[in-house]
């Protein structure tokens, strides 16, 4: 080889050296590239201009940014997904990866520090509580077990409304407090220890507390100061439900008169004392309070979305009714064994949870570790929202989207079931962390709902307008509160108790 031939060979091998260098740079970037997303100020991120309702907030930034995108809220990073395909990459192939939550200073407080089914890390400990809790407390045979509970407090919310027929009565709150009585009855049985709390209340500062943006969570250093109050707002909750507990627990250790039976409590502390097991005290509790909060607003809050759009859907109202009188009969009573045969009434529940889903965003998840989703980088501990309230109106996905339809979920829809099978539906999650709670909601809600449809006539009050106007939250329930004319369907008093 001569002098020149080794200079071309020099310069042809420096070349290939440094395409393959500029190559691999260039993949390396771009594996390491975050999603896009908005800018913000300095320091603060992009928390000025979040806006109250996030749901919508995110589905515009998702319109301007792509499906995965992310934002600064102070110190920290939030990822939200909003297509089918980001979605199953979180819940489906990297389920294990963002199988953690993420649990801010209030949700810390109120679930004994981690110590639940919602807040805990993936891990051994959470499996063995989540089987407890999904195939024990709420397995067909507990469920059947406790029916008697549930009816006897949606009698009383009958006798109530009946009481009131042809005036107009808040029936979001009668069915609100109808749901939040039902659970509390199955978690603390006919003793129930709790009676004469203020459940509504109570439930109603959780709520907010939890929801409520945190500088803690947005600033960690600055925690323990508390600047909002809400942490200590959230132990003042913890320890009236502590207390509730405690003395509920206390009763039963000393079985007086064993009238916790059949309840959730009794049943779960059964299963703690048991020498194999090894939940904790601290676990039980968290549990108990899983139930609470979990079960009672998103039950209570699809009912009265369940009820609005019947409202101002007559046709579908109709043929809710028909299907009553069908499979119940005239002048009898509902009973949960005829929940399966009402088809339509399951078509109005679904259609109801894609138009209003409970948990617009799910309950976020977090990665434990950096990965990757659609191309883009998610760092370990970024807080992760899926957009459900979005997926779930998007019109690439569903025709006519923003009509109430249930027919779309008749007919050989056989997929459209709650188990997150479908990503294009997911009102109770997917995955590892889906919702356990979804047998005893979709009888408790079919139960009441078919309860009051069978029992009442409703219209609405004359000149008023029922709206369907949102309010963002962890639940996202309707702005106004539902009111509306009962009329009884039928004329034999003594069904109505
Ligand atoms: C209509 C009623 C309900 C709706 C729409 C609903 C929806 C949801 C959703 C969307 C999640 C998050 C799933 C995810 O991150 O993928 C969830 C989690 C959860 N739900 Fe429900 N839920 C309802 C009723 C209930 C009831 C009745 C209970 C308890 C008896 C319950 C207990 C829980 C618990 C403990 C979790 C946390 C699961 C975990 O992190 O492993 N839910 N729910």
């Amino acid at each position: 080889m001569d002098g020149s031939m080794l200079a071309q060979f020099s310069a042809a091998l420096l070349a290939s050296v440094a395409w393959i260098f500029f190559i691999s740079w260039v993949a390396g970037r771009r594996r390491r590239r975050l999603p896009p997303g908005p800018r913000g100020l300095p320091l603060l991120g992009y928390l000025p201009f979040l806006g109250a309702d996030l749901h919508l907030t995110f589905a515009e930034l998702g319109r301007r940014h792509g499906p995965i995108f992310k934002l600064w809220l102070g110190k920290k990073m939030y990822v939200v997904l909003s297509s089918p395909e980001a979605v199953k990459e979180v819940v489906r192939d990297k389920d294990t990866i963002f199988a953690n939550r993420d649990a801010g200073a209030a949700a810390h407080v109120i679930s004994y520090g981690k110590n639940d089914i919602a807040f805990k890390d993936y891990g051994p400990e959470w499996r063995e509580m989540r089987k407890i809790f999904a195939h024990r407390m709420l397995g067909n045979a507990a469920l059947d077990a406790s029916f008697g509970l549930r009816r006897g407090v949606v009698e009383r919310s009958v006798k109530e409304v009946y009481g009131q027929a042809g005036r107009p009565v808040r029936i979001g709150c009668i069915g609100q407090l109808t749901v939040i009585n039902s659970m509390a009855r199955m978690i603390w049985g006919e003793a129930n220890d709790a009676e004469g709390t203020d459940w509504e209340g109570l439930m109603g500062e959780l709520m907010v507390l939890v929801g409520a943006p945190n500088v803690s969570d947005f600033f960690p250093a600055l925690a323990w100061l508390d600047l909002q109050g809400i942490v200590g707002k959230m132990k003042r909750v913890f320890l009236q439900f502590e207390g509730l507990f405690e003395a509920a627990i206390d009763r039963i250790r000393r079985g007086s008169n064993g009238e916790g039976n059949g309840s959730f409590l009794h049943f779960i502390m059964e299963i703690g004392e048991d020498a194999s097991s090894s939940l904790t005290m601290t676990q039980i509790k968290g549990m108990l309070l899983d139930t609470a909060v979990g079960g009672t607003d998103t039950t209570s809050t699809i009912f009265e979305w369940a009820l609005s759009e019947l409202l101002l859907h007559p046709q579908a109202m109709k043929l809710v009714q028909h299907e009553l009188t069908e499979v119940v009969g005239l002048n009898h009573h509902v009973a949960e064994s005829h929940l399966p045969k009402l088809k339509y009434l399951h078509a109005v529940v679904k259609e109801t949870l894609r138009l209003h889903p409970a948990f617009p965003l799910l309950i976020p998840r977090r990665p434990s570790q950096d990965t990757e989703v659609g191309g883009f980088r998610v760092p370990k501990g970024a807080t992760t929202f899926v957009n459900v309230w979005a997926i779930h109106r998007d019109p690439a996905l569903w025709d006519r989207p923003l009509e109430f339809r249930p027919e779309r979920f008749l007919d050989g829809a056989t997929k459209w079931d709650f188990s997150g099978r479908d990503l294009k539906y997911r009102p109770f999650g997917s995955g590892r962390r889906t919702c356990p709670g979804l047998p005893l909601a979709e009888r408790a809600l079919m139960y009441t709902l078919a309860v009051f449809l069978h029992f009442f006539n409703w219209e609405a009050p004359k000149g008023v307008e029922i709206g369907l106007e949102e309010k963002f939250g962890i639940v996202m329930k309707k702005k106004e509160p539902l009111v509306a004319i009962p009329t009884p369907r039928f004329s034999n008093a003594e069904l109505y108790g």
